[in-house]
């Protein structure tokens, strides 16, 4: 969500350089329409010609200005154009689409409902499905406005979906998959659907071909009328965007967001990127070192490849006294949201999650495949991932200050999608890879895909400065003693409880989810985080193991952070000195913050001077749109 009035986004001054217009109509499709250049001012949300209750309900949340895509997507949706939108992660894209499907319902509200939902949003996983639902719901809800919006997912019993659908909800958020079953089900009936249907979203677009839903897009688009309003939003281009493209959408006017002068750059600027050179044994060593010693910035998310992974690494951390939680596609679904929302909420720091479906399931498999253990292990649990399951692409985690990538992700588009977690909204952020050999390959790739064309020696990526080989060195051998306790049958069995727990809260959390949606103290997700009490000598490392310039570089993290008021505040993020100035930083504006090159004895997460910058708090130098 945006930031509360008066927060220190507001404060900060313009600064000299100008913010990058998102880029008008990129290319003519299929005869679609090429916009007029327009003259680059930034527009107010009235200025788009936003309905005063959408504007006092941003307002009330702490939204005053529309980020580039929502300036220049707004206006196209509000005529009624079919509209390509494609922007960075973070960049307001969800807003952008619904404020303007809101205000086009509006007209609508009080008169007799249709017989069939009249905007549908497509998303490709469940917790999209209910951030894009969150979303809209309390916009109505601040409106004040006779609209109602409900959200299906495939695993809802056939009687929940005919109770949602039996208030007949103006908008329904729900998956492509879902839409089939329905029809299957009897609860959506297709010719009221050509009927009714006015808005259809596609989100996330560049990844609903991906997540394997094209059957399922089939036919939803065989029953989508000649006048529906098509809308698909994407972070990135690909070949399943053209595809969706010219499945779905008639003459659209596509809209490129470009920030920088001459080229793209997929990841924001305001997110510095490190990565350390290790080999995959020394993974736990080198993640041991950057949390225990605390040169990374919390909320930390911490991506992994396979399930097995996170439970490794989550029983090796809790033996220092780290505690952690983890997310993953074979947790029932009403226990993901709460980790997610417990997580968002500020109650504990470090998340471990695994990518999205596909990728898990194809290494889980892989790992099944050559590993009798891991045959076994399937048979034992019979994990069951879900096809809806997505953490990384779209799921708006709140406040990460630091993104690790312990494994690296398979792709670029992977890379781009966890980075993404941080930097959102008008905070900054890290990311740390680490890099074994075996995956120099993807992340060479990864860094010449960033540099771009005609950049290709720009260090985008670089290595992380604040820990040195002797503050490294200091904790291996407490370090590879307690990799060797963690065994495969203390992983295999961790995995298990934490699946039954997770099955037993399901239900309970499902009843309490109906009943209060947005409290989230009734049941702590403490079994989570391990009871047991770490050893002295684990939890505390000796100040005399650690080497002046890693203490230095921990103690300016520290202060960054008791500058942000400790990592449960509610409001900023960030805190990190940008890496270089460059146009088109935040993914939602763009700004310049003043940074000195970064990295000699000083910690990730604050400025040079020891000042910690919170999302601009401190960083006087940020552009106000
Ligand atoms: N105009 C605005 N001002 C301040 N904050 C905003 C504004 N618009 C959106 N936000 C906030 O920015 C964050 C990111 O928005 P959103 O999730 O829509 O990004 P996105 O472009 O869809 O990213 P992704 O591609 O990762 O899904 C959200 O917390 C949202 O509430």
């Amino acid at each position: 969500m945006g930031k509360a009035k008066g927060s220190p986004v507001d404060d900060v001054k313009p600064e000299v350089e100008e913010v990058e217009k998102a880029e008008e109509v990129e290319e003519q499709s299929n005869g679609g329409e090429v916009a007029e250049e327009e003259e680059e001012k930034d527009k107010s949300f009235e200025e788009l010609g936003l309905d005063p209750r959408l504007i006092r309900a941003l307002s009330k949340k702490g939204i005053e200005k529309p980020t580039p895509i929502q300036q220049t997507a707004i206006p196209y949706i509000l005529e009624g154009k079919d509209v390509v939108a494609r922007a960075k992660t973070g960049s307001g894209k969800t807003l952008a689409y619904l404020l303007p499907l809101l205000q086009k319902l509006f007209s609508d509200s009080g008169r007799k409902k249709k017989p069939a939902p009249c905007a549908f949003v497509l998303v490709p996983s469940r917790e999209l499905c209910q951030q894009v639902y969150t979303e809209v719901s309390w916009l109505i809800e601040l409106c004040r406005v006779q609209l109602k919006a409900v959200q299906l997912t495939s695993s809802m019993p056939v009687s929940d979906m005919r109770n949602a659908l039996a208030g007949l909800p103006e908008i329904l958020v729900t998956t492509p998959a879902c839409i089939p079953k329905c029809f299957a089900d009897g609860v959506l009936d297709p010719a009221a659907i050509s009927d009714s249907l006015e808005i259809l979203v596609l989100d996330e677009a560049d990844l609903l071909l991906s997540y394997g839903y094209e059957d399922n897009l089939r036919s939803v688009t065989s029953i989508v009328p000649r006048r529906c309003q098509c809308l698909l939003m994407s972070a990135t281009t690909s070949t399943d965007v053209e595809k969706l493209k010219k499945l779905i959408l008639h003459n659209p006017v596509v809209l490129t967001l470009q920030e920088g002068a001459d080229k793209e750059e997929p990841v924001p600027s305001n997110v510095q990127q490190f990565w350390i050179s290790c080999s995959a044994q020394d993974k736990l060593l080198n993640i041991l070192a950057l949390l225990k010693l605390e040169v990374v910035q919390k909320k930390i998310l911490i991506f992994i490849n396979t399930i097995d992974m996170g439970f490794k690494l989550k029983l090796f951390l809790e033996k220092f006294g780290i505690k952690t939680a983890i997310l993953n596609g074979e947790l029932p679904q009403n226990s993901r949201l709460h980790i997610l929302e417990q997580f968002n909420a500020g109650l504990f720091d470090y998340l471990i999650a695994t990518d999205d479906n596909n990728q898990t399931k194809e290494k889980e498999e892989v790992k099944g495949d050559d590993n009798k253990e891991g045959k076994k292990n399937k048979r034992r649990f019979k994990p069951k991932l879900d096809a809806e399951f997505g953490v990384v692409r779209g799921i708006d985690f709140k406040k990460v200050h630091t993104v690790i990538n312990y494994d690296m992700p398979q792709s670029v588009s992977g890379y781009i999608h966890r980075i993404g977690r941080t930097g959102r909204a008008y905070s900054s952020g890290s990311s740390v890879s680490l890099v074994s050999p075996d995956e120099m390959g993807v992340f060479e790739e990864i860094k010449s895909f960033l540099a771009g064309e005609e950049d290709k020696d720009s260090d985008i990526i670089t290595p992380f400065p604040s820990l040195t080989e002797n503050a490294v060195e200091s904790l291996r051998y407490r370090a590879e003693d307690v990799a060797k306790s963690v065994t495969k049958i203390a992983i295999r069995e961790s995995r298990a409880q934490d699946l039954r727990n997770e099955i037993i809260n399901s239900e309970k959390l499902k009843s309490h989810f109906e009943a209060n949606p947005r409290d989230l103290d009734l049941l702590k997700h403490d079994k989570l985080l391990s009871k047991t009490a770490p050893s002295p000598h684990l939890r505390d490392i000796p100040e005399y193991l650690v080497d002046a310039k890693t203490q230095e570089a921990s103690k300016m993290v520290k202060l960054a952070r008791a500058a942000m008021g400790g990592s449960r505040r509610t409001g900023g993020a960030g805190g990190q000195k940008k890496k270089r100035s460059r146009k088109g930083g935040d993914p939602l504006k763009t700004f310049n913050a003043n940074g000195s090159k970064r990295g000699h004895g000083g910690g990730v997460g604050q400025k040079k001077d020891g000042k910690g910058s919170s999302d601009g708090s401190a960083n006087k130098k940020q552009k106000t749109v």
